[in-house]
C-alpha cells in the first residue's frame, strides 16, 4: 500500500509581470509506510516546494497527490489542516523551537491540540520522546542552553510526539557541523524507524541522503532516481553552489 503518491505534479507561480515560473514539473513519487526516501538537489531546484506539497502546506497547480489513495485536492481546508497535524511531523533546518519554553514544553506543544488521553498524558509523552533522542536529562532546559545538535534533537522529538506516519525533514543538518549533522541524521533515521514513521529527507548533502533506502535527485524541478556514480558526483559538485 502506498502512503504518499505524487503523479505528474507541477507547481508554478505567477510572477509580478504575469508570466508563469515553473518550479516543479511532472514529479512522480511514491512513499510507502515506514520507508526512508531522500531527495538531493542544488539550491533553488524546488526541494522546499516539493516538501511543502507533500506536507499539505501548499497545493500543486497540476497533477495528482494521493494520500492513502485519497486525492488531496478534494479535501476541505479543515480536513487538510487536521491531516497535516495527524499524518506529518516536520523537522526544519533552523529547529524553530519556542525560545522561552523548555525542551519538554517544546516537545509537548503539538499535543496541546490533541484530545483525551493524548492531551492528558502530553508531559509524560514529551519526556519519553526526549529520552528516545538521548535528552531525558535536559528536559527542563530552554533552547539557548542547548547546543545546535541538541536543539535539533529536541525538534526531532517534537516531530515524533504525535506518532506521525511521515516525518518530512527539510535540510535537517543544514545548521550543524559535519560530525554533529551525521549523528543527528542517524538519530533521526533511527527514531523515525522505531516509531514506524516514513521519513522524507531533502538535502544538498549526499552523506545525509546516503542513509535513505531510496534516493532521488531534483534538478530544475524534475525528479529522477539518484543511482549512478556519475549522478552522485554531479550532486556532490552542487554543494558549493548551495
Ligand atoms: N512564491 C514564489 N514566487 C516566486 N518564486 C518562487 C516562489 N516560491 C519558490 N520560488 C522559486 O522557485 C525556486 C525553487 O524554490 P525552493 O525554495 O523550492 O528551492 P530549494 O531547492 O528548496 O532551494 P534551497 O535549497 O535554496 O532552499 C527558487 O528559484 C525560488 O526562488
Amino acid at each position: 500500500m502506498t502512503l504518499l503518491e505524487l503523479r505528474g505534479i507541477s507547481r508554478e507561480v505567477r510572477l509580478p509581470d504575469e508570466s508563469l515560473l515553473p518550479i516543479l514539473t511532472g514529479v512522480d513519487l511514491d512513499v510507502a509506510p515506514g520507508e526512508h526516501v531522500s531527495i538531493v538537489g542544488r539550491s533553488g531546484s524546488g526541494k522546499s516546494t516539493l516538501l511543502n506539497l507533500l506536507g499539505l502546506l501548499d497545493t500543486p497547480t497540476g497533477g495528482t497527490y494521493l494520500l492513502d489513495g485519497e486525492p488531496t485536492d478534494r479535501l476541505s481546508a479543515r480536513r487538510r489542516s487536521r491531516l497535516r497535524g495527524e499524518v506529518f511531523g516536520f523537522v526544519f533546518q533552523q529547529f524553530n523551537l519556542l525560545p522561552r519554553r523548555t525542551a519538554a514544553e517544546n516537545v509537548a506543544a503539538p499535543l496541546l491540540y490533541a484530545r483525551g488521553r493524548d492531551y492528558l498524558r502530553r508531559r509524560r509523552t514529551a519526556r519519553e520522546m526526549l529520552e528516545l533522542v538521548g535528552l531525558g536529562a535536559r528536559a527542563d532546559q530552554v533552547p539557548e542552553r542547548l547546543s545546535g545538535g541538541e536543539q535539533q534533537r529536541v525538534a526531532i522529538a517534537r516531530a515524533l510526539v504525535r506518532r506521525p506516519r511521515v516525518v518530512l525533514a527539510d535540510e535537517p543538518t543544514g545548521a550543524l557541523d559535519v560530525d554533529t549533522g551525521a549523528q543527528v541524521m542517524a538519530l533521526l533515521a533511527r527514531a523515525a524507524a522505531e516509531n514506524g514513521a516514513a521519513l522524507v529527507t531533502i538535502t544538498h548533502d549526499l552523506n545525509v541522503a546516503a542513509l535513505a533506502g531510496r534516493r532521488f535527485r531534483l534538478d530544475h524541478g524534475r525528479l529522477s532516481p539518484l543511482v549512478e556514480e556519475g549522478a552522485l558526483g554531479a550532486a556532490t559538485s552542487d554543494r558549493g553552489a548551495s
